[in-house]
């Protein structure tokens, strides 16, 4: 099979003149479009387990934009929901889950294999977009790593410094680590159906990696990393990873080695310029332009595009932000940011 997407050609190493571009968040609250399919499903959830709609609302940023790869429509929260957990979502807040303190609490989830019951909807949402999305442009699927999905399972919520988390950690190990494991293996099941279904490429978000430290951010970032990243390739030879251990800083240093991960996504908290020499050595990077220039634009927005091209033009590199787009960013400089990278 001749390789002539963008976006497979970056993870398979090669430097492209021009990088590949997508961006996190790329379907959401600040385009209209979103808003208006997102009411018509009723609410975040059922937009999720839509798959006609789910589908519509991955393929606008590709319509408006001609961005080279789409991200499926779900959340990461959707696989603590399949093994059991209760999820909902309050406007103006964020996710509410039923939370993990004690053995009973983790009894009560289901094993990896029953997931996907309630999963299903994501594999048909898969399955349109192939069939629908232009030949150009790649199809990724993503996960949350168990250490992030754990933080929002353990404590029922998103939490600025993932306390109760690390409290479980330090006080039953044990159980912390079993609903690590359970999160492992049902990633494992999740993604593997993904790919099946037609995902070319998968990410792997640990939005919380940042939190973990020296041995912790070993045990609990980088080895799930490396077990979710073997068994995808055991089984499915050839896909192609992308790991986001965000805020790890040193941590990013020998990521791509330790995991086995092609491709290494960086938040804006690392500089281009060091990235490209302590990262980019072990192959291709993606990121990093701070998501504010989505909402403030102008001339820094330039600035700052061409910044960044410019640090990662010598090796393989995927242009992102280093973060999800905000709700009140402009759509014009989104059109900006684009036209900057493939224009120069
Ligand atoms: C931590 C996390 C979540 N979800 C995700 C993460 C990891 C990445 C990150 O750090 O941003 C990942 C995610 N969430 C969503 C996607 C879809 C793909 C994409 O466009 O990037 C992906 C990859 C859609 C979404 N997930 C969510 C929205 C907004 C929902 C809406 O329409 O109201 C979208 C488009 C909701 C969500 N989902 C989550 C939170 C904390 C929230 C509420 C915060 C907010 O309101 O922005 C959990």
């Amino acid at each position: 099979m001749t390789q002539q997407k963008t976006i497979l050609r970056a993870l398979a190493g090669e430097t492209l003149p021009t990088p590949p571009i997508w961006m996190m968040r790329q379907a959401g609250r600040y385009l209209p479009e979103y808003r208006a399919t997102r009411a018509e499903a009723g609410d975040f959830l059922k937009l999720c387990y839509n798959p006609e709609l789910a589908a519509e609302v991955t393929l606008q940023p590709i319509r408006r934009y001609g961005f080279d790869a789409a991200i499926l429509f779900a959340d990461i929260l959707l696989v603590p929901q399949a093994l059991g957990s209760d999820l909902w979502f309050v406007t103006g807040e964020g996710p509410r889950l039923s939370t993990i303190t004690e053995q009973s609490d983790f009894d009560k989830l289901v094993g990896k294999d029953d997931i996907h019951e309630t999963l299903n909807p994501i594999y048909e949402t898969v399955r349109i977009l192939r069939r629908e999305l232009p030949d150009e442009t790649t199809l990724i699927g993503f996960a949350g790593m168990p250490w992030t999905v754990a933080t929002y399972m353990i404590a029922g919520q998103g939490t600025k410094d993932q306390g109760p988390a690390h409290a479980l950690k330090a006080e039953n190990r044990p159980l912390f680590e079993a609903v690590m494991d359970r999160l492992t293996e049902a990633t494992i099941e999740y993604l593997s159906k993904q790919i099946e279904a037609g995902a070319e490429v998968v990410k792997l978000f640990d939005s919380w990696a940042g939190s973990l430290n020296g041995e912790d951010f070993q045990k609990y970032a980088v080895e799930p990393a490396r077990v979710i990243t073997q068994a995808l390739k055991e089984r499915h030879p050839g896909i192609p990873v992308i790991g986001f251990p965000r805020e790890a800083g040193d941590g990013y240093i020998g990521f791509a080695k330790a995991t086995g991960v092609d491709c290494v996504a960086l938040d804006n908290s690392v500089s281009p310029d060091w990235a490209a020499k302590h990262v980019q050595v072990d192959g291709c990077v993606q990121g990093n332009l701070a998501s504010s220039h989505m909402v403030t634009g102008g001339q820094a927005l330039v600035d700052e595009t061409r910044k960044v091209v410019e640090a990662f033009k010598n090796g393989p590199h995927i242009f992102n932000l280093g973060h999800g787009i905000t709700p009140d960013a402009d759509p014009d400089n989104v059109q900006l940011m684009i036209d900057t990278v493939r224009g120069g």
